[in-house]
């Protein structure tokens, strides 16, 4: 059986970029966690967030989790999915749970040249290179501890699923 890969890693990091590239390359099905959110519920993140709050979308996360979870997927996650110990936990349990990490920098600047604000509604109200340091100070850890493997996001899309495919076959041979 073909265990499910999770991208996890910071918003603007190329979870659901890579993710869909990464599918194809395996012949495996994609999702993603917010996409199935916004057809379950037929709102956006900000929406949700809006109307409901932070901890309710994060309930709703995590159950998005679960119910994406499939044999020879490629499951791209919102940013946030590593908070809660269960959903680290059960990601490592599940699948194969893979770290694309890039600088603040970096990923503030692809944020700021495509905001999707749909998507990503303020996580702290502060202007988005202070908040992206400030969420990987906080989240570094929590990345780290989930992933079975860490892989460089700041290259070109076609070398971030090269390095992902080398990690999961070198991960395979040992
Ligand atoms: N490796 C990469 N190099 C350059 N730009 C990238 C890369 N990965 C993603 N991007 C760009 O960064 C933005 C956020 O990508 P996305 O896949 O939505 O990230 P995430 O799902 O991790 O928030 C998009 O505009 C995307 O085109
Ligand atoms: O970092 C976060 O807490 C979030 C990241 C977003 O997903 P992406 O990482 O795909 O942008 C989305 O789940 C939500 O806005 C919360
Ligand atoms: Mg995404």
């Amino acid at each position: 059986m073909s265990l499910p890969i999770y991208l996890i890693g910071a918003r603007g990091c190329g979870k659901t970029t890579i993710g869909q590239a990464l599918s194809q390359a395996l012949g495996y099905a994609f999702r993603d966690t917010d996409h199935h959110l916004q057809l379950t519920t037929q709102r956006s993140v900000a929406e949700i967030v809006a109307t409901e709050g932070w901890d309710s979308f994060r309930a709703r996360e995590s159950e998005s989790l679960r119910a994406v979870t499939a044999p020879a997927s490629v499951i791209a996650t919102g940013g946030g999915m590593v908070l809660a110990d269960v959903n680290r936990h059960f990601m490592r349990e599940h699948g194969q749970v893979i770290w694309l990490n890039a600088p603040s920098d970096v990923l503030a600047d692809r944020l700021e040249r495509q905001p999707e604000a749909a998507q990503r509604p303020t996580l702290t109200g502060r202007p988005i290179a202070e908040e992206m340091e400030d969420i990987l100070r906080e989240r570094a850890q929590l990345y780290r501890q989930a992933a079975h493997h860490e892989v460089n996001a700041m290259q070109a899309p076609e070398q971030v699923v090269e390095h992902i495919l080398q990690s999961l076959s070198l991960a395979r041979a040992s």
